[in-house]
């Protein structure tokens, strides 16, 4: 079973700043993850995501600041063997076979998991016995996985882990990341797909230019965005008045219908009923793409 000691968060970071020359890679982060769940660090390029997982691992250290694993600083943390990170850059291990690199890990943690229950979960059962230097960069992504997960750590770090994975491989990827979550581990995974964030984490943080600029599920960050799409058959109408009506933002018109980008739904569509403008009215939320746009363009406003 997962080792859970002791009741602290499994990962705090508290006032932490870290610099590279003038770049603030990471801004003043304060943040929370308690245990068990999934939670995504969500971030354009650059945002600061490598840097805020090499802090929480102990790779860097933080200018000011404190970061704690399970109450511990980071090292000790990760020598008891309670963190298993799958990083960008994998260097090649040359001669050794997939299942001996798995292996070799799993015997340096107390509690590891079966080796091939690793490789199973990777996806990559049928990898063992391939040199690990004679393999895709798709497969080596998943025998990296694989390395993360062989010594059963209680907090799981995963820098981008769907980069190299076709569309196949990236959903059975989530599967049994998913699966493997219910167990009670705490899995930290940063991306810059919005759809992964929001299929597949309980709880997302938007990193934008070293800062946490929004905290919460895939429905929260869109509820604080605001705002939607109304759509409206125009009937033969003109669509220029649509943009004077309250709240709306921009008007799209392709053939005979209308789509309007509106900060305020329920005004737009009681002014649009006003105008006897309702046909096959359509109304919806905005979508994450859009709540990330908002909410990082809002972090540079603020800056
Ligand atoms: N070793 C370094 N030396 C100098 N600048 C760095 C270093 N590492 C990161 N930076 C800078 O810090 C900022 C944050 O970089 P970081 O790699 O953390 O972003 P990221 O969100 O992981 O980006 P990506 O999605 O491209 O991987 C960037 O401006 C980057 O250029």
């Amino acid at each position: 079973m997962m080792k859970t000691p002791g009741t602290h968060p499994a990962v705090s970071f508290t006032g932490v700043v870290r610099t590279f020359g003038a770049v603030r890679a990471v801004d003043g982060v304060d943040l929370r993850i308690g245990r068990g769940g999934t939670v995504a660090l969500l971030g354009r390029n650059g945002a600061g995501k490598s840097t805020a997982i090499a802090l929480l691992l102990g790779l860097l250290e933080p200018d000011s600041g404190t970061v704690g694993l399970f109450g511990a600083p980071p090292e000790r943390a990760v020598r008891e063997g309670l963190v298993g990170a799958m990083l960008q850059d994998a260097r090649a291990v040359p001669r050794v076979t997939v299942g001996e690199l798995v292996a070799f890990v799993a015997g340096r943690y107390p509690d590891p998991l079966p080796v091939d229950r690793a490789l199973r979960s990777a996806g990559i059962a049928e990898l063992a016995g391939r040199r690990v230097d004679r393999i895709s960069g798709g497969q080596a992504q998943r025998v990296r996985f694989a390395v993360a997960l062989a010594g059963n750590p209680a907090l799981l770090v995963l820098d981008e882990p769907t980069a190299a994975l076709d569309v196949e491989a990236r959903r059975a990827f989530w599967e049994a990341l998913r699966a493997d979550a219910r167990d009670g581990r705490t899995v930290l995974f940063s991306t810059h797909y919005l759809e992964e964030a929001d299929a597949y984490a309980d709880r997302i943080l938007v990193l934008d230019r070293g800062r946490i600029v929004a905290d919460g599920t895939g429905e929260e960050l869109r509820r604080a965005a605001g705002g939607g799409l109304v759509g409206v058959d125009l009937a033969g109408r003109t669509a220029s008045r649509l943009e004077l009506l309250p709240g709306v933002r921009s008007v799209e018109v392709r053939g005979d219908r209308a789509r309007l980008r509106t900060d305020d739904p329920d005004a737009t569509v009681v002014a649009l009923a006003g105008l006897g403008a309702i046909r096959n009215l359509e109304v919806a939320p905005a979508s994450l793409d859009d709540a990330f746009l908002a909410l990082t363009a809002r972090g540079r406003e603020a800056a």
